[in-house]
């Protein structure tokens, strides 16, 4: 198992950054422009094992991917001329692509069987199985159909009208993709405000989409036409270098061409309610998407409290957010989390456990934590439980660490971030 030791630096975060292409909208590149009959050019793709997971699935279909960096060509024949593959499709860790693709190969007349690693194994997948049931899919797996590996049964679907029993883009995104190749009008009405770039894009490949208020409506029957699409860079990403520059003294970072959909943003917005100085600057548009640069100076931080409607906003982010309140002077309170414990890991035993190792105070509750700060990390030997956003996060909290810290199992952060580290070591000066 791979492991890094980090010694403290002492040193301060300071120039540019541009983080690699946002997950969400790789994944949901791919899906429309290899269902989209033609040739489309995604730039600034993230070439994460996650989206890697995506392109593979629809590769295993018969649709022609050529990527070169982080530029892909998709040539698909569109979706009446997919293939069946002869064998399993590897979802590998990646939520999204197991609960996007759920909904779509329950829709295509295709037999199709699907598995993934052991956390993906774990993660409930009856949140998109139950409700494609309605539309007539016919989706088995083990634990009554609610965990992988699933065989899906292609065929054409009926429509639906789906009120969301989770706040979760997966599930919306999976039964609009379901609607968009069933019979008839699908419409999905959201508990929440979620990430809306399925709803954004969609239109962007030519597909018809209704928006009003938390309800979206889809016509069956709709074929995506090829589009050519620059993923703007991820915040998800770019979270890990807010929080580190907002609490390593000293420092000034600019992290350029960052995508800042309202729907994403609330990390901006729990960082500047707990004091941090973060200058925003929208200057492009890609599609619908805002996209701009921020700059970071190091603050002295308070605690909030996290609740409500901003936690499917922040809900990648909550780990590092988590550091930051150690950093914090007061109390900070995450509740209305308990999504995390579903993630790549029970996000909220892994991020208590890794704070407390470090020296922070924190302690667990059913739908988040409760963090006093400030304290001041020691240092120590951590995991990452195999969770990406717990590898970084243990990452960033060791800049700010008396001793060193040990990260043990850091591959993982490849899923969402190859470059971190070189991007790190880039601005430590
Ligand atoms: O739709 C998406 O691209 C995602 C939705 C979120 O999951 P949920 O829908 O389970 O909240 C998020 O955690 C994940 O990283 C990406
Ligand atoms: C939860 C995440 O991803 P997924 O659900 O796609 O595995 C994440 O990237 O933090």
């Amino acid at each position: 198992m791979s492991s890094i030791e980090l010694t403290p630096t002492r040193k301060r975060l300071s120039g540019e950054l541009f983080v690699p292409g946002d997950k969400s909208i790789s994944h949901r590149s791919v899906i429309f422009s290899s269902l989209a009959e033609g040739t489309s050019v995604i730039t600034n793709f993230l070439t994460g094992e996650d989206c890697m997971r995506t392109v593979e699935a629809f590769r295993d279909m018969g649709v022609n991917i050529i990527q070169e960096n982080d530029r892909l060509t998709v040539q698909s024949r569109g979706i009446h001329h997919l293939k069946e593959p002869a064998h399993p499709i590897n979802f590998g860790n990646s939520g999204t692509t197991a609960r996007l693709m759920s909904g779509v190969l329950a829709g295509l007349p295709l037999f199709t069987t699907a598995y993934g690693d052991e956390s993906l194994s774990k993660r409930p997948m009856d949140r998109v199985v139950e409700p494609l049931s309605l539309m007539g899919a016919e989706i088995k797996g083990r634990n009554n159909s609610s965990l992988l590996p699933l065989a899906y049964n292609g065929k054409k679907l009926r429509s639906a009208k789906h009120n969301l029993k989770v706040k979760s883009a997966q599930v919306k995104s999976a039964l609009l993709l379901a609607g968009m190749l069933a019979e008839g009008e699908t419409e999905v009405i959201e508990l929440g405000q979620t990430r809306n770039h399925t709803e954004m894009l969609l239109p962007e490949f030519g597909v018809d989409v209704k928006v009003e208020g938390r309800s979206i409506k889809i016509q069956g029957g709709q074929q995506p036409t090829p589009s050519d699409i620059r993923v703007p860079g991820d915040i998800s990403s770019a979270a890990f270098f807010i929080v580190a520059a907002s609490i390593v003294p000293q420092s000034e970072l600019t992290i350029r061409n960052v995508g800042l959909n309202p729907t994403r943003d609330g990390i901006i917005k729990a960082m500047k309610q707990m004091g941090a100085d973060i200058d925003v600057q929208v200057h492009t548009y890609i599609g619908s998407e805002p996209v701009g640069d921020l700059v970071i100076r190091s603050s002295q931080l308070e605690g909030i409290t996290l609740e409500g409607d901003l936690v499917p906003n922040i809900i990648d982010e909550v780990p590092i957010l988590a550091l930051a309140a150690t950093q914090a002077k007061g109390k900070t309170v995450i509740k209305d989390a308990e999504e995390l414990r579903y993630k790549e890991t029970d996000r909220i035993a892994a991020v208590v456990e890794t704070l407390s190792i470090l020296g922070a105070d924190v302690e667990a509750k059913e739908d988040g934590f409760i963090i006093n700060g400030q304290t001041s990390l020691k240092g120590g030997c951590i995991d990452s439980f195999g969770d990406h956003r717990i590898g970084m996060m243990g990452a960033v909290a060791s800049l700010i660490c008396d001793y060193n810290v040990t990260v043990e199992n850091k591959d993982c952060i490849n899923i969402s971030y190859p470059s971190f580290f070189e991007h790190l070591n880039g601005i430590l000066n």
